[in-house]
């Protein structure tokens, strides 16, 4: 089931345990706005190279909306809006005060040079600058892009509108980021894990995970799951996967991913089958890489007990949740991302820095509210965590429009 479809099922299905009345539920599902722009760049040789660059801004209900940038040749206006609408719903299970949205273009990020990946995001921004703005439309990092995507989405909206640091979250430190964005999400995950395996009478000490992606995401998720004492026993990238039963050393291999552009080659563990990677033998697997890479091809093999969506969308649940594997959802697992944003957003706003331990201290507070909060919708509605996380978020927006009513 594409994405869209997978999303737009679970919106209806929470809307049907919550009551929604069928008028409220179809503003809710219609997205607020949606822009396709041409973005068209010299390449380093003198040629031309055009691609299709995308914003789906969903709901605003709530705030700002406030969603990632992703760069990657298979995005596409469906995945784009459904991960926009899973904004909406994951800023709500955060419980900070924004709307959901998301952006894309459709390029091969690791193809192109700097300073074409630079030209490509100053015409973007110079496409979309008019409808994204400080309480309007926040973006910032994900899949293919990062820091220094979001410093000259932030210089070229400033030539239009004036320096403007809270446009965009996710930015260099230097430039207004907030200390802890880089490793939040994979902090997140982390915490949303270890309240996960509390309620099982369980820690992350001593636990094997397995995790696809070495990125933004899944590298942080790595260090910090290892620190904490899991065995970080597989991990997989777009250049090949690696497995050592006794825990890989991740230190040693976020410098070698940096050295060589990738986990290949890397000899503290022995080469697999990267296909194979997802159904290794493991108690926690964390999908930190793409969306829909667990599906009716492999579900029947996993072998974890528990999944922690770090990617967005990454499993069918309806096939897993038959094998009765637990899965931690992506708009509750993966929040931590955007809540440290929001954190950002507000020092921008107020001009004063944090410390990290004050962010990554607020990030455990949201992160293990966020989890029982999803907790007690699903003892409210008798229903699995991804239903939890859905009937909470959905309920808090539908909550907010009907606040806010409709006359002209
Ligand atoms: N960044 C953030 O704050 C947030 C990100 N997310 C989600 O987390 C996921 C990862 O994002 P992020 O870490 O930022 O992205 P990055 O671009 O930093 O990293 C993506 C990782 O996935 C790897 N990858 C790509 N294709 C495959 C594949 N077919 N098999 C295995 N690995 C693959 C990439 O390998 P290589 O580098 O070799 O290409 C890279 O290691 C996405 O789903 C994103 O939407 C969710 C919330 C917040
Ligand atoms: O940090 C943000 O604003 C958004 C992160 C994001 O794109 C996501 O959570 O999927």
């Amino acid at each position: 089931m594409n994405a869209l479809a997978a999303t737009s099922r679970n919106f209806k299905q929470a809307a049907k345990l919550l009551g929604l009345d069928s008028k409220l539920e179809k503003s809710l599902l219609i997205p607020f706005r949606e822009i396709k722009v041409e973005c068209t760049i010299p390449k380093d040789d003198g040629t031309l190279a055009s691609y299709v660059g995308f914003r789906v801004q969903h709901d605003n209900a709530r705030g700002p909306m406030k969603g990632g940038i992703r760069y990657h040749h298979e995005v596409d206006p469906d995945e784009v809006n459904a991960l926009a609408q899973l904004m909406t719903w994951k800023t709500a299970v955060a419980n900070i005060p924004y709307g959901g949205a998301k952006g894309g273009i459709g390029c091969s990020p690791g193809d192109l040079s700097i300073s074409e990946l630079e030209r490509l995001t100053r015409v973007f921004t110079q496409k979309i600058h008019d409808l994204i703005g400080i309480h309007t439309d926040v973006p910032a990092p994900d899949m293919g892009t990062n820091s220094q995507t979001m410093a000259w989405i932030l210089d070229e909206y400033s030539k239009f509108h004036g320096y403007s640091p809270a446009v965009v979250t996710g930015k260099p430190v230097d430039l207004g980021g907030s200390l802890g964005r880089d490793a939040a999400t994979g902090r997140g995950v982390l915490f949303a894990t270890e309240a996960l395996l509390a309620e099982h009478g369980k820690g992350i000490a001593g636990q094997r995970f397995v995790i696809q992606g070495f990125g933004n995401v899944g590298s942080w998720a790595a260090q910090l799951i290892s620190e904490a004492g899991g065995k970080v026993i597989a991990i997989s990238d777009v250049t090949g996967a690696i497995k050592n039963v006794n825990g890989l050393d991740i230190a040693k291999l976020v410098k070698h991913s940096a050295e060589n552009r990738g986990i290949k080659g890397f000899n503290g563990g022995d080469a697999i089958d990267p296909n194979s990677l997802l159904t290794e033998e493991c108690d926690v697997l964390v999908p930190a890489a793409l969306g829909g890479v667990i599906n009716k091809d492999n579900a029947n093999d996993i072998k974890a007990k528990y999944i922690i969506e770090a990617a967005n969308h990454p499993t069918d649940p309806e096939i897993l949740s038959k094998k009765g594997v637990l899965i931690l959802p992506d708009i509750l697992a993966n929040s931590g991302g955007v809540t440290v944003s929001y954190f950002e957003w507000v020092q921008n706003i107020q001009g004063f820095m944090w410390d990290e331990e004050k962010v990554n201290a607020e990030l455990r507070t949201y992160m293990t509210r966020a989890f029982g909060d999803v907790k007690q919708m699903c003892q409210s509605h008798n229903c699995d965590l991804r239903m939890g996380a859905f009937t909470l978020g959905v309920n808090r927006v539908a909550r907010a429009t009907v606040l806010r009513g409709w006359e002209a």
